[in-house]
C-alpha cells in the first residue's frame, strides 16, 4: 500500500472506533480481518497513525483547526515529520489517497502554540479530568499529561531465576536493548520511530524460555520496593495474568511462598504458563473461590495491585483516555477500598501492606491510602523514599512524592521516570509478632 491508501485505511478506523465507540485494538483487528491483502508494514504503518491520532487527538484538531477524523489523520502524519508538501507530492496520482484537508489547515498547525490552547486541549484529556490530573500531578500536570501521550519503549524483565541481564541484553543486542534506568533486572527498547514497530520479542527462545519478560519498568519497581525477600510469605491479592507476582517470585529465589489469588478465574488464566516458563515454583495459586482463611494474619507481605482506571498505561492504550468516565473513576474507588480492607487481614502483625495502581489520580492512590488508614489504626504509612533508596541507590528520587497520612508514597510517570504511571505505598502493620 501506499501512503494515500494508510491514511484512508487509518480514517477508516478512527470513523469506527468513534460511531461504534469501540476500543481501537478491536476497530484496528477487524479492519486487518477484512483487509487480508494488507502486510504486516502496512498494518503497522497504519497502527502507528491511529495511535498518533489518540495521543494528541484534542491538540491536533485544536492547531488544524478541524477535527473531523480526516483531518486529524492527516495532522498526524505531518506532525510525525512529513511536510504537507511532501505529503501532497508522495499523494499525487495515487488513486487510493483520501482528499488532504484545505493547506491553510497545515499552515495553522505548524504555528500553532500551544501554549496558547486551554489547558485540557494541551494536556490531551477530556475537560473532566483536567481537575483531578493538576490535583494529582500538581503544577506541571499538562507537561506530565502530555508525556503520557509520547510513544512507549518496549521493557522487559530478566528472570533472574533462569539467567542474567547480560546474558539476555546479549541475546536481544540485534534489538539494540539497552538496560532500563533504575529497575536492575530491566532491559528497554527505545520507543518506535516513523512508520517501524517493536519487534515480537515473545518469539525468542530468550523469552520462549523464561529468561524474560515483558513489564513496563514502573510495574518492576513497584513489584521490588514490596520487599519480597527469600524466605517471606508472601500474598499477591490482586495477581491478575501474574506480571508482579513473577518479579516477586523472583526476588525470592525460590525461597519461602507467594500466595497468587485474583477474584476473576478468567484474568488469572494464563499464570500457569507463565510461573511454568520462569520455573517460578514457589508460587501456590488459589482460584477466586479458593478459602483463604488459614492465611489470615500470617503474611509477611500482601501486595494489592489494584483494579484501577489505567490511568498510568495511556502510553500504551491511548484510546482509554477519551473513554474515561467520571462513572468509572468512582466505581474503580470503591473498588479498591474494598480489596484493601479485604487483603489487609491477611498481614501478621509487623507484616507490610504494599498498594500499588498503574494510575496517577490520586483519588485512587493517596486518597484511598488515606482512607484506609482512617478505618485501619493498626497500619501505618512507611516513608517510600527510604524504600527507593535502599532498593535504588544509585538512582536518585525522580518520582513524585506525596505525603500520606503521617508517612510518604510515591507516584511514577513518563515524564519524572520515563515510565509507565504508577503509585506505590507501602505500610506496616503495627506489632511485633
Ligand atoms: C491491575 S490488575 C492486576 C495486574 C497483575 N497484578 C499484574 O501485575 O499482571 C487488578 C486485578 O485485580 C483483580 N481484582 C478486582 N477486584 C478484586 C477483588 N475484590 N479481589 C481480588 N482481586 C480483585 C482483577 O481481577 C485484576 O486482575
Amino acid at each position: 500500500m501506499r501512503l494515500g491508501g494508510r491514511i484512508a485505511a487509518a480514517i477508516e478506523i478512527i470513523e469506527d472506533m468513534d460511531s461504534r465507540r469501540r476500543p481501537v485494538a478491536d476497530a484496528l483487528k477487524d479492519w486487518g480481518l477484512s483487509h487480508r491483502f494488507a502486510g504486516s508494514g502496512d498494518r503497522a504503518a497504519i497502527g502507528n497513525i491511529v495511535y498518533d491520532v489518540l495521543r494528541r487527538r484534542r491538540s491536533l484538531g485544536w492547531r488544524m483547526g478541524d477535527d473531523t477524523p480526516r483531518a486529524l489523520a492527516f495532522a498526524a502524519v505531518v506532525d510525525a515529520g512529513l511536510s504537507a508538501d511532501d505529503l501532497s507530492t508522495s499523494l499525487a496520482g495515487d488513486r487510493f489517497a483520501p482528499q488532504m484537508p484545505p493547506l491553510d489547515g497545515f499552515a495553522r498547525l505548524a504555528q500553532a502554540r500551544l501554549d496558547d490552547a486551554p489547558d485540557a486541549v494541551a494536556a490531551d484529556v477530556p475537560d473532566w479530568l483536567a481537575v483531578p490530573l493538576a490535583r494529582s500531578l500538581g503544577d506541571d500536570w499538562v507537561i506530565e499529561a502530555r508525556a503520557m501521550g509520547d510513544r512507549p519503549p518496549l521493557d522487559m524483565r530478566v528472570n533472574t531465576l533462569r539467567a542474567s541481564r547480560d546474558d539476555v541484553m546479549a541475546k536481544l543486542g540485534a534489538f539494540g536493548a539497552v538496560p532500563t534506568p533504575h529497575a536492575p533486572h530491566g532491559l528497554r527498547i527505545p520507543p518506535i520511530q516513523g512508520d517501524g514497530r517493536h519487534p515480537n520479542v515473545q518469539v525468542e527462545e530468550a523469552f520462549q524460555t523464561g529468561q524474560f519478560e515483558i513489564q513496563d519498568e514502573g510495574s518492576q519497581i513497584a513489584a521490588l520496593l514490596a520487599g519480597a525477600r527469600p524466605g517471606l510469605s508472601v500474598l499477591d491479592y490482586c495477581a491478575g495474568a501474574g506480571g508482579k507476582t513473577l518479579a516477586l517470585a523472583a526476588d525470592m529465589a525460590g525461597e519461602g511462598t507467594v500466595h497468587a489469588y485474583d477474584a476473576d478465574r478468567q484474568r488469572l488464566a494464563p499464570i500457569w504458563d507463565r510461573l511454568r516458563r520462569a520455573g517460578a515454583e514457589a508460587v501456590t495459586v488459589h482460584a477466586p473461590r479458593d478459602d483463604l482463611s488459614p492465611l489470615a494474619g500470617t503474611m509477611d507481605l500482601v501486595l494489592v495491585d489494584a483494579p484501577c482506571t489505567g490511568s498510568g498505561t495511556w502510553r500504551r492504550r491511548p484510546d482509554a483516555r477519551w473513554r474515561l468516565t467520571e462513572q468509572q473513576l468512582h466505581r474503580r474507588m470503591a473498588e479498591q477500598e474494598k480489596v484493601l480492607s479485604a487483603a489487609a487481614q491477611f498481614v501478621r502483625p509487623g507484616g507490610h501492606l504494599a498498594y500499588v495502581t498503574c494510575s496517577v489520580l490520586e483519588e485512587e492512590n493517596g486518597a484511598r491510602v488515606g482512607r484506609f488508614v482512617e478505618t485501619h489504626p493498626d497500619f501505618r504509612v512507611e516513608d517510600a523514599s527510604t524504600l527507593w533508596q535502599q532498593q535504588l541507590p544509585i538512582a536518585g528520587t525522580p518520582y513524585i512524592p506525596a505525603d500520606v497520612a503521617g508517612g510518604r508514597a510515591m507516584t511514577m510517570t513518563p515524564h519524572r521516570t520515563g515510565t509507565d504511571g504508577f503509585f506505590f505505598a507501602r505500610l506496616a502493620r503495627i506489632g511485633d509478632a
